[in-house]
């Protein structure tokens, strides 16, 4: 019985689903179940293409060399700017860098305009730089004696043959903007910044998880990779340049075989030739309808730009079939994208049996009033999608460490949904124990922990460590 407010009143007891839903969930739930064997299997392969990303040959994974050759010491100072281009915002943050293993940071966040995934590169620079541009204003007020220095966090797969240049090699996490692949963004953004007059020198591009990687190193020396579960997924580590067979022979004298390099893996690429991940026909469609079919397997399975539109999908297919929704308008639940992923975080926050704000959330997102079954389909299908999604990110994670050697880790972790989507932390941890057949009454040796600030803080650091080598007449890239 339904009372006055529209909630379900504490008498009516969910009792199951229908016996056609019932097989439906069963089948569902069966797909998105990751296995510890089958966790094990995704991972062994997934340190194959790691070692096959550096090498000469290549793989799906593009492991791209970031040009930064040394650890942070934690005593770097001064003051520098970064600015951080995301699946979803784009920051930009002062960064005091105090020594001692300590810094201070200002930061204004800045939503990306609706249309920028389709804009031209001049509307995205011209963006970037007039956010500069305000904000420089806002901190420095009576002007700057000499240009900032500034390291440009970049979110994106770009190859760099030195620490100052990326050339975008594809676009990801929906974006098509025309003209910029295969294209330098550095110079585009540097020529943005003077065209604003803006008092700013580009001395760094790096990628969001090698700002994380390092940013957090310079707090924490236990860190062993820096890792970004966000809009997009993706991880850096450091590894040595005699380990990097396609570094053979392109680097100066003064970089050695035991010089670190970070490195910066893109792995969303994992397994783009559908080899062991189990892909089921929501995945299939995202990859196909998206502006890159055949990229980033796996990210459109785990990441914050997808796992909304994965529920979406299931919904639509089980209102196709006549099994939920009936009689109702579909026109909102059939637009691509309408459901972020914030929508089934907040479905596995609702603290209540009966899922009131289930249906506080359906109308918003979806206009379309929802029974106790479909409110309990619902969560249970979010629950599905963010598990798989939290024990899928954490091959990546294992793969590295296999690689590497690594018994123990401070795995640094950013990004909404590492920090906001519920139990991914536990489901994650969970899945390394599993992975790894860990016995419940020892400390888990490698673990995931917060990470510091990699776009903001660690752009800086990055700039700083370059400032430095450069001083010294150190390379910054490949040999001349
Ligand atoms: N409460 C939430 N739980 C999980 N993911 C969320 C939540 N809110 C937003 N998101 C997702 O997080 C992504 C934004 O990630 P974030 O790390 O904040 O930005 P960026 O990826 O640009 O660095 C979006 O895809 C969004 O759908
Ligand atoms: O911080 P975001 O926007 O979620 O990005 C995470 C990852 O998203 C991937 O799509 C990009 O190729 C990576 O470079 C990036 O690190």
């Amino acid at each position: 019985m339904t009372t006055a407010n529209g909630h379900q009143d504490s008498e009516e007891k969910f009792t199951g689903f229908s016996d056609k839903l019932q097989k439906e969930v069963d089948v569902i739930k069966k797909e998105f179940t990751i296995s510890k064997e089958v966790l094990q299997k995704i991972t062994n392969h997934f340190v194959s293409e790691l070692d096959k990303g550096l090498s000469k040959k290549g793989g799906n994974i593009p492991m791209i060399p970031g040009w930064v050759l040394d650890f942070p010491t934690g005593d770097e100072t001064g003051d520098y700017l970064a600015i951080d281009l995301g699946g979803t915002n784009l920051r930009v943050v002062l960064v005091k860098l105090r020594g001692n293993r300590k810094f201070d940071t200002t930061q204004s966040k800045y939503s990306l305009p609706e249309n920028i995934r389709t804009a031209t590169s001049d509307e995205l620079f011209t963006f970037i730089a007039d956010c500069l541009k305000k904000f420089v204003q806002q901190e420095f007020p009576n002007g700057v004696s000499e240009p900032l220095p500034l390291g440009f966090t970049f979110s994106y797969p770009a190859s760099q043959n030195s620490i100052n240049e990326g050339i975008l090699q594809r676009w990801t996490k929906g974006f098509d903007i025309k003209g910029m692949e295969g294209k330098d963004v550095v110079p585009m953004l540097q020529d943005a910044i003077k065209h604003f007059h803006v008092p700013i020198e580009v001395v760094s591009l790096i990628n969001d998880t090698t700002g994380t990687l390092v940013a957090s190193m310079y707090t924490d020396s236990e860190t062993k990779m820096g890792l970004i579960f966000g809009t997009g997924c993706n991880g850096a580590y450091y590894d040595v340049v005699g380990a990097i067979p396609k570094l053979e022979g392109r680097v100066d004298t003064d970089v050695n075989d035991d010089t670190p390099m970070a490195i910066n893996c893109e792995y969303g690429a994992f397994d783009n030739e559908h080899l062991v991940l189990p892909r089921t026909k929501y995945d299939i469609q995202i990859d196909k309808e998206s502006p890159r079919p055949g990229q980033q397997s796996f990210e459109k399975m785990i990441s914050g730009y997808y796992l909304g539109e994965v529920l979406r999908l299931i919904l639509l297919d089980l209102a196709s079939k006549g099994l939920i929704l009936k009689d109702q308008d579909l026109e909102n639940l059939k637009k691509p994208f309408i459901l972020d992923t914030s929508f089934p975080a907040e479905v596995e926050e609702d603290p209540f049996e009966h899922l009131p704000n289930v249906k506080v959330l359906v109308k918003k997102f979806l206009n379309l009033d929802v029974n106790l079954e479909e409110r309990q389909l619902i969560r249970c299908l979010a629950e599905l999608i963010g598990e798989r999604s939290s024990r899928l990110s954490i091959c990546g994670i294992a793969a590295i460490c296999k690689k590497r050697g690594y018994k123990t880790a401070h795995c640094a972790a950013d990004g909404s949904v590492f920090n906001k989507y519920p139990g991914f932390k536990e489901r994650a941890a969970k899945g390394l124990r599993d992975l790894f057949e860990w016995s419940d009454d020892q400390e888990d040796p490698i673990i995931i922990v917060p990470a510091e600030d990699g776009s903001g803080a660690g752009a800086a650091i990055i700039a700083a460590l370059t400032q430095a080598r450069l001083k010294k007449g150190l390379s910054v890239g490949v040999k001349k």
